[in-house]
């Protein structure tokens, strides 16, 4: 039996450990998923499952090196492979598996190039890698190994795993990836019943993966997103009626833009997927951007790219138009603000200078900053750790502060969004003074 979503029972003969260390994680080590108890469904933020919020306790595999492993590292051929959009940290993460590979002893070490597509585009062969290859990648942004969206079918990638005889693979990726990862993972355990572990990294600058409590890269594109809103600031701040328009990523989730706004301090509407506005009326934004430009004299707009496209409006009546992995390609959110603003102002024989920030790639393809860095560096140990422990289909996360094994359908089951009744979306509000625009 090779399938786990739990450590192994059965290990690899001949690797003694040291009974005086205590470094170890116990196999039955657990975190605690959930740790807040709510009295009342009516406690600001409470999750509850019915009426009387009865708690329901929910733990976890602790993540971490285990005292007996499961593969003998001279048997390994370990792969990494990055998938979907850019990230920082990514190169930190790589680093990180490579280094501790290295450290339990694994020789054949591979980088699978360009995402999912490497695994089947014939002009494109695996990367070797080493601590030397990858002693300073994380110096710099991107992925060493590029990223790319679409691919070939799961067969074909396991296909192609067996050919190269990879029996561990690291996949770095965003909620498609990891659907990915997960079909690899019952193709290859349990239809051809290999001995393969398929762990995953979520990568995610949007932050939309469930139970964690961030991804790596988040803080440092919200850190990035500041020098954007502070250029929209001084430019609205120095106009005469200024208004700036900064746009950020979050097609479905409005977390960047929560976030970025929260921590400036400077935006006046933050507009996110989650949470529902008009434009036009007596209770829409432009109306109270007149109010803003009569009372403050400038005004600045955060807005989330999939903020009026998805969900609740649709102001661009987007296309079916999909990308190679299927995600439905949204319009400019930023650029139709920026011709209704002036169109609203034009018409009422007023004015306003507006200026439109599209910040979008600067964001994430950049350095991870140090604390996304040690981020990375933890989850990338303990993705090794948990594939020598002999888990496989798993993912790892921080949770509550610990780092965790999860099951991956039970982290992408669906898309993590902003709770617009949570705690801190009403701190967002508060922060910008925003009424409600509906
Ligand atoms: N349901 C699925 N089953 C198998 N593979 C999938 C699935 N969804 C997406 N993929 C594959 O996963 C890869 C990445 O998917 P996608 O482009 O959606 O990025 P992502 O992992 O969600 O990251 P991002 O956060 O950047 O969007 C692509 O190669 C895509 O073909
Ligand atoms: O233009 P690309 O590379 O497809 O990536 C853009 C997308 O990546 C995401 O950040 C998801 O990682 C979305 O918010 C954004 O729309
Ligand atoms: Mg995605």
């Amino acid at each position: 039996m090779f399938c786990f979503r739990s450590p192994t029972e059965e290990f690899a003969d001949g690797y003694p450990s040291d009974e005086t260390w205590h470094g170890y994680i116990n196999n039955n080590d657990r975190v605690l998923l959930k740790t807040i108890r709510y009295t009342s469904p009516t406690s600001a933020g409470a999750e509850c499952i019915d009426p009387d919020c009865t708690w329901v306790e929910q733990w976890v595999h602790r993540a971490g090196p285990r005292e007996k492993i499961y593969f003998k590292p001279e048997e390994v051929k370990a792969a990494i492979v990055t998938c979907g959009g850019l990230c920082p940290g990514l190169n930190d993460v790589i680093r990180q598996i490579v280094i501790t590979l290295e450290i339990y002893g694994v020789k054949k070490i591979v980088g699978i190039p360009f995402g999912y597509r490497g695994f089947s585009d014939e002009d494109l062969s695996e990367m070797p890698l080493s601590r030397q290859v990858v002693q300073n990648v994380h110096l710099s942004g991107g992925s060493l190994l590029g990223v790319s969206r679409g691919g070939p079918s799961v067969s074909n990638i396991v296909d192609r795993m067996e050919e190269g005889g990879i029996n561990m693979l690291f996949v770095l990726g965003g909620n498609g990836t990891h659907a990915g990862a997960n079909a690899i993972h019952n193709e290859v355990c349990r239809k051809r019943r290999l001995k393969v572990a398929v762990v995953g990294v979520p990568k995610t600058i949007d932050n939309d993966i469930l139970l964690m409590d961030k991804t790596f890269g988040f803080d440092t594109a919200v850190e990035e997103a500041q020098r954007a809103i502070n250029s929209a600031y001084i430019e609205a701040h120095s106009a005469y009626r200024g208004v700036g328009i900064v746009k950020l990523m979050g097609r479905s989730s409005g977390f960047i833009a929560m976030h970025a706004s929260l921590a400036s301090g400077q935006i006046d509407i933050c507009l996110i997927p989650e949470v529902p506005f008009n434009l036009h009326g007596p209770h829409g934004v432009l109306r109270h951007l007149k109010y803003l430009l009569e009372t403050k004299g400038s005004a600045v707009i955060c807005v989330a790219e999939g903020a009026g496209q998805v969900r609740y409006a649709d102001f661009l009546h987007k296309t079916n138009a999909t990308d190679a992995s299927g995600n439905i390609v949204l319009g400019d959110i930023g650029v139709h603000l920026q011709q209704q603003i002036k169109k609203y102002f034009k018409d009422m024989g007023s004015t306003a200078d507006v200026k439109y920030i599209d910040p979008t790639y600067m964001i994430r393809a950049c350095r991870a900053n140090a604390s996304d860095g040690i981020l990375c560096t933890v989850l990338g140990q303990n993705a090794v750790h948990g594939a020598f422990a002999g888990y496989s289909g798993i993912t790892v996360g921080i949770c509550n502060t610990h780092y965790v094994y999860l099951p991956i359908p039970e982290v992408i089951s669906y898309p993590r969004v902003v709770d617009p009744n949570s705690r801190m979306w009403h701190r967002c509000l508060t922060s910008t003074g925003q009424p409600d625009f509906i």
